[in-house]
């Protein structure tokens, strides 16, 4: 049976008003389903636990943003039912990195005829991730963006992903930059002066900001992108750069791959995955190669 979670306040309201064609589509073919909606934050998780402890699942279908699916592989990791997405958020950049039409009719009609595919999967401190981890200035961003109220908004126009560049203007003139201290497969790295690190799994974050334009999601490894050193002037001029991810040339960006890595920082620094806030440093986080299957 495919098994649908929706979040009815993804895209604020949007992926409710697509899960309504989903159904038609799912009724007119008369493919087996249920669906479940998420009635609070980090419910998804518990209803993929609950569905495939009791059901005859085949697959897991989120539809919403990267949150949804943040907290539907944190239930599915270790399974081996696929999961389908069907892209509803604001941001959307899991579907961007693998693939998935942004269109939902397109991605329906991938779960219900394509084969599923295999991909690693991080994990920081107790937490899967599957896109991006990031430590620091990006960290506050996502802390900053999903209180906000212009994320809202902008989701009302479908232009929900200007909302992470408008928080990232915000934080940039509060942000205090930080030395750390950064072992990566057992070697030690020290910066000073970091405003973030992003641990990419994929290579889109923020909406379409391509933070790690190489990472791949089954090459068994992270690429680790450090942003040192730059004044807050650097950083803003910088930062267009990353839309199209031609930032990496710079002398102030080191990219480094890696497996497993610990971050360690003098005052604890905000970590966010896919987006969504896990907690602060110090941080432990290791890939975990071919974990979960995605259709
Ligand atoms: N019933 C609910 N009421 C309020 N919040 C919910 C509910 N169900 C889930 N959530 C929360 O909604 C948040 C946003 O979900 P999601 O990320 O899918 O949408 P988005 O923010 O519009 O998209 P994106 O992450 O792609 O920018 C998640 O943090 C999730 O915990």
């Amino acid at each position: 049976m495919y098994c649908f979670i929706v979040n009815k306040v993804s895209g604020n309201g949007r992926a409710l008003k697509i899960w309504c064609k989903i159904e038609k589509k799912l009724q007119e073919k008369n493919v087996y389903y249920c669906v479940h909606f998420t009635q609070k934050p980090k419910h998804a998780t518990l209803l993929v636990q609950e569905l495939i402890s009791k059901k005859k699942v085949t697959v897991i279908v989120a539809v919403g943003g990267d949150g949804t699916i943040h907290e539907v592989i944190n239930g599915l990791v270790g399974t081996n039912i696929p999961l389908g997405v069907i892209p509803a958020g604001s941001g959307n950049d899991f579907s961007r990195g693998l693939g998935i039409p942004l269109k939902h009719d397109k991605a329906l009609k991938r779960i219900l005829s394509g084969k599923p595919k295999i991909i690693d999967i991080g994990f920081v401190n107790s937490t899967y991730f599957c896109t991006v981890a990031g430590i620091g200035f990006d960290g506050e961003v996502a802390h900053v963006t999903n209180a906000s109220i212009y994320k809202k908004l902008l989701n009302l126009i479908r232009m929900g992903h200007i909302s992470y560049i408008i928080s990232a203007i915000k934080v940039l003139f509060q942000y205090k930059r930080t030395d750390i201290s950064i072992l990566i497969d057992k070697k030690l790295y020290k910066f000073q002066k970091v405003w973030l690190i992003a641990v990419a799994n994929l290579p889109f974050y923020g909406g379409g900001l391509v933070i790690c334009p190489k990472a791949k999601s089954n090459d068994g490894l992270f690429d680790i992108c450090i942003v040192q050193g730059m004044s807050k002037w650097e950083f803003l001029s910088i930062f267009p750069l990353v839309f199209k991810g031609n930032h990496t040339s710079s002398p102030s960006i080191k990219i480094i791959k890696g497996k497993e890595l610990e971050i360690y920082s003098p005052i604890p620094l905000m970590i966010h995955g896919d987006g969504e806030v896990i907690g602060q440093t110090p941080a432990r986080i290791r890939i975990q190669p071919c974990a979960l299957y995605v259709i």
